[in-house]
């Protein structure tokens, strides 16, 4: 891992912070950085929700990558590959200064999570998905079913009235509508696609928390209208979740 001990530390003040904002009943968004801070987001909320509603929330990752590398399986070592392994107990320490002080109240279901978006996953990630009967929406869903059946799907899969974390990585777009991120990928979602999944789980009225992480404005060439772009499609991702309606 790549600097094990600066993310623990990092991510778990986050914890800390949204907990207590999720605890008082407040939508908590946080804005990124690289996904290694949904390590402190959804644990912070999945602590709040079990304390103030006694529910398990549900967690709704939309992302080109499925971010779910254990330490052993990642090829790159880097933790932003790594949170959601961390998040469901599938990637476990025992250290407090390496992600020990996540602690089984802080940690989500493997049967709550859905992923959207998909279309970069490593060899290892496969396996764990499939093993774990984890569900998944790559972009082959999406081509073939269309954003509206996939949402459907999705959001029937989590249940209703199921308290939602949005963990939305703008990688997940095609790197036409955000370029400026650490790991593109190409073929992916196009900006109203990202609104529309951001409208859907809005409309749910189950939202507690949403993360838009993964944009970069300082990985654009000088004078690139790439990285302004990139922050544009994040801020219209946001205003959706957050319940603007184009009429
Ligand atoms: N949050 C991200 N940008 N994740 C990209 C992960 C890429 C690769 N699967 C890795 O584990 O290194
Ligand atoms: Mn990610």
């Amino acid at each position: 891992m790549k600097n094990p001990r600066a993310v623990s530390a990092v991510t778990r003040r986050i914890a800390d912070q949204v907990y207590s904002h999720a605890k008082e009943g407040r939508l908590v968004l946080t804005l990124g950085g690289d996904h290694s801070i949904a390590i402190g987001t959804i644990g912070g909320t999945a602590k709040a929700i079990r304390e103030r509603l006694g529910r398990e929330i549900a967690v709704i990752w939309v992302d080109a990558h499925a971010d779910i590398n254990t330490p052993e399986t990642s090829g790159s070592g880097n933790i932003h590959g790594m949170p959601v392994a961390f998040l469901t107990g599938l990637a476990t320490e025992e250290n407090e200064d390496f992600f020990g002080w996540l602690k089984t109240d802080n940690l989500i279901s493997v049967k709550k999570l859905v992923y959207i978006g998909l279309r970069d996953v490593d060899p290892g990630e496969k396996r764990i998905l499939r093993e774990n009967g984890i569900k998944a929406f790559s972009m082959f869903d999406i081509d073939r079913h269309g954003i509206g059946r996939v949402m459907e799907m999705a959001l029937a899969h989590i249940g209703s009235d199921t308290p939602i974390h949005l963990s939305f990585d703008v990688d997940a777009l095609d790197p036409m509508w955000a370029p400026s991120t650490g790991t593109p990928v190409r073929g992916g979602l196009t900006l109203r696609e990202g609104d529309y999944i951001c409208e859907c789980v809005h409309e749910t009225g189950s939202l507690v928390a949403v993360d838009l992480v993964e944009v970069n404005p300082s990985l654009a060439p000088a004078n690139d209208i790439g990285a302004h772009e990139t922050v544009r499609a994040g801020c219209s991702l946001v205003r959706c979740s957050l319940g603007e309606s184009l009429l």
